[in-house]
């Protein structure tokens, strides 16, 4: 199957398949030496319940959940430490998606690090935690496939059945920053890189 290297878009949503070919080896080398400093870790929504999805970031803010709420932190709260410093092939790799994305000047503080196992799954929601929405949200997809699923404004609102695969980017901002979207649970599977592993990059301006 050959890469279509150029944007496809869905209503809010720009599609970039493939931005990241070639280049995943050196992105998952930089998730790992991330892990080795901020391991990942299930984290439990104010209500309790733990996520399927385990979690890390790296930049100068991280998304945390907990019983009191979400938001994002400057620390760790594992380690009481700041987070990984963003490794530059990270904010180089954001920079030039949301540029294609028709998002010029993107310059992400912030790196959710997601790790999806079979069955882990990302219900409907929206990316509401930042202080600021005019920049865009970029997210990057490594490893097995994963059915993103795009919806509006609306919680309610029908949402398009995407699917991403590894090296893909995903980008939306402006009057679809706030629109809803999720990931249907991982299907089993083994990736040549990352084994029975999905591995998704969001970065942000969070602060
Ligand atoms: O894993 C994905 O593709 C989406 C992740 C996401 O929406 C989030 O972390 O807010
Ligand atoms: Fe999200």
């Amino acid at each position: 199957m050959t890469a279509e290297l150029f944007p496809v878009s869905t209503p809010g949503l720009t599609q970039l398949p493939g931005f990241a070919r070639g280049e995943e080896e050196a992105l998952l080398a930089a998730v790992e030496a991330v892990i080795a400093m901020a391991p990942w870790r299930q984290v439990v929504t104010p209500g309790g319940k733990p996520m399927s999805v385990h979690m890390s970031n790296c930049g100068a803010a991280g998304w945390v959940s907990d019983r009191r709420g979400y938001r994002y932190s400057a620390v760790d709260p594992l380690s009481e430490r700041s987070w990984p410093a963003m490794p530059g092939c990270f904010a180089r790799l954001a920079a030039r998606a949301a540029a294609a994305a028709g998002f010029a000047g993107f310059a992400p503080d912030a790196c959710l690090i997601n790790l999806y196992e079979p069955g882990a799954r990302m219900a409907l929601h929206q990316d509401r935690d930042e202080v600021d929405f005019s920049a865009p949200i970029v997210s990057l997809s490594l490893g097995l496939p994963a059915v993103f699923l795009w919806g509006g404004a609306a919680r309610a609102d029908k949402a398009a059945r995407i699917e991403l695969h590894s090296g893909d980017v995903v980008a939306w901002g402006g009057a679809a920053r706030l629109n809803f979207h999720g990931v249907l649970p991982l299907r089993e599977g083994v990736h040549p890189l990352l084994g029975r592993r999905r591995i998704n990059l969001t970065f942000r301006k969070a602060l």
